[in-house]
C-alpha cells in the first residue's frame, strides 16, 4: 500500500523548494510539460544532468496515468540519450500510453529541444499500486 502524495513530489510539487515546479497539460492522448533547466540541474557543463532528463520522462508519464486516475509506480525504464539538452533553453516532454495488460501500463516518452529535435526517448512500464489514501 502506498500513500498519496503529501504534496512535496520533487518533480511536480509547487511546494517542494528544490523540485523541478513541473506542470502538465493534457491534449488528447499527449501528457506534455515544458522545463527550463538551470545551472544547479547540470552534469557536464551547460548540459541538463541526464538523471534529469529520465526524471523528466518518467514523472510525464506517471502524469499521463495519474491524469486518469491509475496510481502506479515505474517498474521498468529505458532512457535513449541522443543530444544533450542545454541548460537555459526550454524543452518540451510527451508521454502518451503504448498499452495495458492486467495491472501492467507501457507507455513512452520523449525530451523535444526548441526546434524540434529529439533528444531523448524513453520506454517504461508501470505496475499499478492500491493506494490506502
Ligand atoms: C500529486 C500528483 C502525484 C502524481 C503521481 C505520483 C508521482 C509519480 C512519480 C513518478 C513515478 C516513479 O518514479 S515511481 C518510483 C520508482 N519506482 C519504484 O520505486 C517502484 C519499486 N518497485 C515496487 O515497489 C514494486 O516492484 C512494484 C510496485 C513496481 C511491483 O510490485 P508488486 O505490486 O508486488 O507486483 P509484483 O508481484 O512484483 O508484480 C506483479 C506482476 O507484474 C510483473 N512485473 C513486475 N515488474 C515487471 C516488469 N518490469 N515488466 C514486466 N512485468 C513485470 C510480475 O512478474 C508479476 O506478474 P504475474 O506474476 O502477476 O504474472
Amino acid at each position: 500500500m502506498f500513500r498519496r502524495s503529501d504534496g512535496m513530489c520533487f518533480a511536480c510539487s509547487p511546494r517542494n523548494p528544490i523540485g523541478l515546479h513541473l506542470e502538465f497539460s493534457h491534449e488528447g492522448d499527449i501528457c506534455r510539460t515544458t522545463f527550463t533547466a538551470g545551472n544547479e540541474h547540470q552534469g557536464w557543463d551547460g548540459v541538463l544532468h541526464g538523471g534529469l532528463v529520465t526524471t523528466l520522462l518518467d514523472e510525464a508519464m506517471a502524469q499521463w496515468l495519474w491524469h486518469r486516475g491509475v496510481a502506479a509506480m515505474t517498474a521498468e525504464m529505458l532512457t535513449r540519450f541522443s543530444l544533450p539538452v542545454p541548460v537555459g533553453v526550454p524543452v518540451t516532454v510527451e508521454a502518451w500510453k503504448e498499452g495495458c495488460r492486467g495491472r501492467l501500463w507501457e507507455l513512452s516518452a520523449r525530451l523535444i529541444l526548441p526546434g524540434g529535435k529529439v533528444a531523448a526517448r524513453a520506454t517504461a512500464k508501470f505496475l499499478t499500486v492500491k493506494e490506502n489514501g
